[in-house]
């Protein structure tokens, strides 16, 4: 979380006895040459219920992914994301319970991350009086600064195929509606690899040469995505960022490459090393499946992978306002 912590003292303090609950997507950014921009939400849903308190207590009820591992005082990621969201909206906050049902892998490529902030910054922003309740562009905003990119966010804020492009320090996002046909199947290895490292791998600039190759590359996939699948493999190919980080998760850049020799467009899901592949129809979708169980068999026998027949989802973070 690169965005500085709130230090205000003099805040309205948010109204104890609420409940509410945020069902936010599994993203998976960059979709190949989309670096930092395209997104795609997943239906791969993780549940955060939190409730205000009228004592200063944190209370944590945490199952799925990293229940054992989390931490349960104000630096989890989504009571740190909380405050930084009430700061901004001139309140504080007592008390906290959070119920949290993870099921998106952490560390895998499926922005679990930006899953976590989105839905502490939309529970924060249900948790205040409607004057001062803020919108989704609000949202984008404040969690691409926590993350420090909004591919992941976007997706998961407004659903669908997430274009994001960032101006000086203003992020702004705009959602097209991905094919029907396009069926999203996903490999998650059993090896995490954090974001930052993955970041880190990355060369501080490109050459024009590839430059222009990805941007031709970017333009077709949308066209791709958006009404002509039939061009999903030339249109995930990607000159910026996969080739840099193969090495860091070897067994998936070799089920990429086979994949893609297969016909198949595989790319690495977000900072990898998850491995999804956007297949044209059901048909394409059990033979991708078929050919990802033969190809880790024969080939990864040390790595345990979910394989995973997704769906896109069109909804993106729901709230839900218990009353009392
Ligand atoms: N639901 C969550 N609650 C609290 N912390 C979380 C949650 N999900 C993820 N995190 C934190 O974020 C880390 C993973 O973030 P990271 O950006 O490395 O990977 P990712 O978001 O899963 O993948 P990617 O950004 O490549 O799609 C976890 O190790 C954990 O510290
Ligand atoms: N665009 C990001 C997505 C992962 O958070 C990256 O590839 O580093």
């Amino acid at each position: 979380m690169e965005t500085t912590q709130p230090t205000a003292t003099d805040r309205t303090e948010v109204a104890a006895g609420q409940r509410l609950t945020v069902r936010v997507p599994g993203t998976s950014a960059n979709l190949g040459p989309g670096y930092d921009s395209l997104g795609l939400a997943l239906s791969i849903y993780d549940t955060l219920t939190v409730e205000t308190l009228s004592s200063g207590e944190l209370e944590f009820e945490l199952s799925g992914e990293g229940a054992e591992t989390l931490p349960r005082d104000s630096s989890h990621l989504v009571v740190r994301a909380i405050d930084l969201a009430l700061d901004r909206l001139g309140f504080q906050r007592n008390g906290l319970k959070i119920i949290a049902e993870n099921v998106n892998p952490h560390g895998r490529g499926l922005g679990s991350s930006a899953s976590a902030v989105v839905a502490a910054v939309t529970a924060a922003n249900a948790m205040v009086p409607d004057e001062a309740r803020q919108d989704r562009d609000w949202i984008l905003q404040l969690t691409s600064e926590i993350e420090g990119h909004p591919d992941n966010v976007a997706p998961a804020i407004f659903g669908g195929l997430a274009l994001s492009w960032q101006d000086s320090e203003q992020y702004s996002s705009t959602r097209a509606d991905v094919a029907a046909s396009v069926v999203p199947v996903v490999a998650v290895p059993d090896f995490e690899l954090s974001t930052e490292t993955a970041r880190g791998l990355l060369p501080a600039s490109v050459g024009h040469h590839a430059a222009a190759m990805n941007s031709g590359r970017a333009a077709l996939l949308v066209h791709a995505l958006t009404s002509k699948p039939e061009l999903l493999l030339p249109g995930t190919e990607d000159y910026l960022h996969q080739s840099y980080r193969a090495e860091a998760m070897r067994p998936s850049a070799n089920l990429i490459s086979s994949l893609r020799s297969a016909g198949f467009a595989a790319v690495v899901s977000g900072a990898g090393p998850t491995v999804m592949v956007l297949a044209n129809g059901e048909a394409e979708a059990a033979a991708v499946t078929a050919h990802i169980d033969a190809f880790t068999s024969a080939n990864t026998p040390d790595v345990a992978w979910r394989v995973m027949t997704l769906a896109v989802d069109v909804e993106g973070a729901r709230v839900e306002v218990h009353r009392r």
